[in-house]
């Protein structure tokens, strides 16, 4: 496994910091890895290439639910801005193949081919039925880190104005790992796989990010007290790369302690990035999202070596699917997330500027935030300030 290091410029770092933007997915932490090619070369490898025409296509999932709705607004935004991206629109109706859940053979080539995807949720049935077509995303295109930040949204009020976490999510194991079976009637067994070269991956990534960003204080989140022998893995694995990146703290911490502390007061974890197992942030991203006033504000990026799916935190909203009652926030700042990735900074500074004064101002929210305006009048104030 490479020794990585960061050849961000103090500058890029501060370009990038999350106190700044939404940026931060470690495009250099991924460059890193490819040897052998221009820097040109390089930044094609990891989000795609500019068309002809000037445009960069990205592969398009609108989703279930209120999917339409805010790929809409998505859309619509992009356009207003001019922002120089094709949306290239994929179908990901569930298919079996060799007895396995995949998606369509197209969707797979438009994302491997333009490295980079936006997608609106996809809803999972309970209990019979397919499996999880997001997971099933994540460990086609091997996207093994999911960086998920939250921060306070100003104007908006919450019991705590100054919240800032970044979660890393590792991504493709752990209880997520489908392997699950009925051992005799009534018990069942369920698999937790932690593996060492997983958790070294997003190990490498979360402590690669914390250098590009400048946020240089890494915590895991694990239950090595219980689960002594996964989580002890992930732990262990943790406490070994963290020898390779001496410019960053490193502690680790109980997860049922890392949830009563961030409620009580999130502003310890300002200056930290939290990377965790699978399901762990899976529940800690939501409870963040809790804190800053909702899934509709999240935004996040699935990153993996070869491409990267940018996706809000929240699922397909069935309460709300249809009546024009979503929040597009998270899907536009995880759209913004994938500017930043891209490199397209320009755009990404411009509709994100739009986006927080329009919540700022207060006078045009969707009603997860205490106002009255439907998805598209909200989309339709951003849209004015562009
Ligand atoms: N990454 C993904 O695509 C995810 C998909 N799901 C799927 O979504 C479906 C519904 O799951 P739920 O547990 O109901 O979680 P959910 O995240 O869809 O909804 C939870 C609550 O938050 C609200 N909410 C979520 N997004 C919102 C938005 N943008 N604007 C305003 N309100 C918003 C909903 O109305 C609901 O009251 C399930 O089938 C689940 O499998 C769940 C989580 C993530
Ligand atoms: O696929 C699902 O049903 C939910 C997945 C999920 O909650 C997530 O990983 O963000």
């Amino acid at each position: 496994m490479l020794a990585v290091r960061s050849f961000a410029s103090p500058a890029r770092r501060q370009c990038l910091h999350p106190a700044r933007s939404w940026a931060p997915t470690s495009i250099q932490a991924r460059r890193q890895y490819a040897t052998g090619f221009s820097e040109k070369e390089k930044v094609a490898q990891f989000h795609g290439q500019k068309g002809s025409d000037g445009l960069y296509t990205v592969s398009l999932i609108e989703g279930d639910g209120i999917g339409p709705e805010i790929s809409q607004s998505v859309k619509d935004i992009f356009a207003a801005a001019k922002a120089p991206i094709k949306w290239e629109p994929v179908d990901v109706t569930p298919q079996l193949r060799d007895g396995k859940t995949t998606i369509p053979a197209e969707t797979i080539k438009s994302i491997e081919k333009n490295k980079v995807a936006l997608k609106g949720p996809l809803a999972t049935p309970i209990g019979k039925g397919h499996v999880s077509l997001n997971l099933t995303l994540r460990r086609t295109f091997n996207l093994f880190a999911n960086v998920r930040p939250c921060r306070s949204i100003a104007g908006y009020k919450t019991p705590y104005d100054n919240v800032d976490t970044v979660l890393i999510r590792e991504n493709t194991e752990g209880e997520y790992s489908g392997i699950e079976h009925v051992v005799v009637d009534g018990v069942v067994q369920s698999i937790k796989l932690i593996t060492r070269e997983a958790s070294e991956r997003v190990l490498r990534f979360a402590f690669q990010y914390a250098e590009d960003v400048g946020r240089l204080k890494v915590r895991a989140v694990h239950k090595a007290t219980i689960m002594k022998m996964s989580d002890g893995l992930f732990l262990s694995t943790a406490d070994r790369v963290a020898k390779d990146f001496p410019s960053v703290e490193f502690d680790a911490e109980l997860l049922d302690n890392t949830c009563l502390k961030i409620v009580t007061d999130p502003s310890p974890y300002n200056d930290k990035v939290l990377v965790m197992p699978n399901l762990y942030g899976d529940i800690l991203s939501d409870m963040c999202a809790g804190l800053i006033g909702g899934l509709g504000l999240t935004p996040s990026g699935n990153i993996g070596d070869e491409c990267s799916i940018f996706e809000a935190v929240h699922g397909s909203a069935p309460d709300i699917a249809g009546k024009g009652l979503a929040n597009p926030t998270a899907l536009l700042l995880s759209s913004i997330m994938m500017l930043r990735h891209m490199e397209l900074n320009d755009h990404a500074t411009r509709i994100e500027k739009a986006i927080f004064d329009t919540l700022a101002e207060g006078k045009t929210l969707t009603g997860d935030l205490g106002g009255k305006s439907k998805t598209h009048e909200y989309a339709g104030a951003i849209i004015k300030r562009l």
